[in-house]
């Protein structure tokens, strides 16, 4: 790792701080997650050391209906960081400069999303985003810049990737650790069994992942939507959309080839379910895949033998790192799959990552303990990319500027 971090950085200074904050919103309301307490973690040691704080943040999309102002961001890392955190209703203009004027040491100013702002988007060079007047205009009022946005880094956008080219630039503590522990499958030497469990809705996800780590990791244990795919693909008949959710149809005709070639390749060393359970008349059911002999069959977890063998090989390992739930863990009867196995994890002294919001949020739910794992992700396309060995350009400027 060759970037600063915040031990080199002396205290008492005014900074600009990018975190990433973008969160689920519910008629209009944000709801608090796990991307708060993270970064809360490094606004708080920066209040403790002094500093005035201006955070940077985007929240949705342009046309989104979640493409909101960042006014509730401010309150909710309020209560995180039990201290008074501002809000200023716009990002590099007059008002936000009156504000940013008025910083003092151990106060925090939340500027306006980023992305509501002139120069942010579109994605573009960093030299061309140093150059815009969002950068242009703020790098001048503050000592140094931190980015703690990992989960963003993959985005190159003004705030994200102008800053380290014009002024001093740090990593914040989630940046730091996040950088660490994801880019461990490429830098980490093993002794023993490295097995990797993945699942989720998303067919290129595990295909990327299969493709550029397939020579890291000795065994995939499959369930999800990607794991149907590949059962189908071993001649099966399973994999079906149920209701108007097309979660298989139109990855199975993009990906059958790939997937079958995956399989010829690398057959070996993935594992699918020999088990998977479905819903009839609000119940678990479960079935051998060798006795599904319809396709109308909407599968929504690995079953329990095939989670108990999974949980079993985690037991095993010296690593495990774990991308998308094997099954609808949100529904309780079909959390089998994901619970298992991330119990056997957190259980199991071997070095554990686990990735993608929707997955690491089954931890909460089922009353397993963070502390557990190794590290638990708060990136989701950041989290993948860095699982494929893609650079994040966020974190290449942080690397190339000092
Ligand atoms: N068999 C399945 N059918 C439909 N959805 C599934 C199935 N198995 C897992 N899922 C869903 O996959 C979601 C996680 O997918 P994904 O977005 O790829 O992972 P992450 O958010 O962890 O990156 C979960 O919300 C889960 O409900
Ligand atoms: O939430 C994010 O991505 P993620 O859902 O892939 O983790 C980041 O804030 C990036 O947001 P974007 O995908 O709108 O650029």
């Amino acid at each position: 790792m060759t970037f600063q971090t915040l031990d080199d950085l002396d205290d008492g200074q005014r900074v600009l701080v990018r975190l990433d904050l973008n969160s689920p919103v519910e008629d209009g309301e944000v709801q608090d997650n796990r991307r708060f307490g993270r970064h809360a973690a490094t606004i708080s040691e920066l209040v403790d050391r002094d500093f005035a704080v201006a955070v940077m943040a985007h929240q949705g999309r342009p046309g989104d209906e979640d493409f909101v102002s960042l006014s509730q961001h401010a309150d909710i890392l309020a209560d995180h960081i039990d201290h008074d955190v501002d809000h200023v209703a716009d990002t590099f203009g007059g008002e936000a400069l009156d504000a940013i004027d008025a910083l003092e040491g151990g106060d925090v100013l939340v500027l306006e999303n980023t992305r509501m702002a002139d120069g942010e988007l579109p994605e573009e060079e960093p030299e061309v985003k140093a150059e815009t007047e969002f950068v242009q205009t703020l790098a001048p009022e503050f000592d140094a810049y931190i980015n703690d946005a990992y989960s963003a880094a993959h985005r190159s956008h003004a705030s994200l990737v102008g800053f380290p080219l014009v002024m001093d630039a740090y990593a914040g503590r989630v940046m730091e650790t996040e950088y660490q522990a994801n880019t461990a499958i490429a830098e980490k030497e093993f002794d023993g069994q490295v097995t990797m469990a993945m699942g989720g809705t998303k067919a290129t996800d595990v295909i990327g992942v299969i493709d550029h780590i397939g020579d890291k990791i000795d065994d995939f244990v499959l369930g999800g939507i990607a794991g149907q795919l590949f059962l189908r693909a071993q001649g099966y008949p399973i994999g079906y959309d149920v209701g108007d959710m097309d979660l298989f149809t139109t990855q199975w005709e993009n990906n059958q080839e790939i997937i079958e070639d995956i399989l010829e390749e690398r057959g070996d060393q993935i594992t699918v379910a020999h088990d998977v359970a479905y819903g009839e008349d609000g119940e678990r059911v479960e079935v051998d895949v060798d006795d599904v002999d319809e396709k109308g069959l909407g599968i929504m977890d690995i079953g329990t033998d095939t989670a108990e063998d999974y949980a079993e090989l985690a037991r095993e390992s010296d690593a495990v790192f774990v991308k998308g739930a094997l099954g609808v863990f949100e529904d309780e009867k079909f959390s089998t799959g994901t619970v298992t196995v991330l119990e056997a994890v957190a259980e199991t002294d071997c070095f554990s990552v686990v990735g993608g919001g929707d997955t690491s949020r089954a931890i909460t739910m089922y009353g397993m303990s963070e502390d557990s794992f190794d590290h638990v992700s708060i990136a989701g396309g950041a989290y993948i990319r860095a699982l494929t060995g893609d650079a994040l350009i966020g974190v290449e400027v942080l690397q190339n500027a000092n």
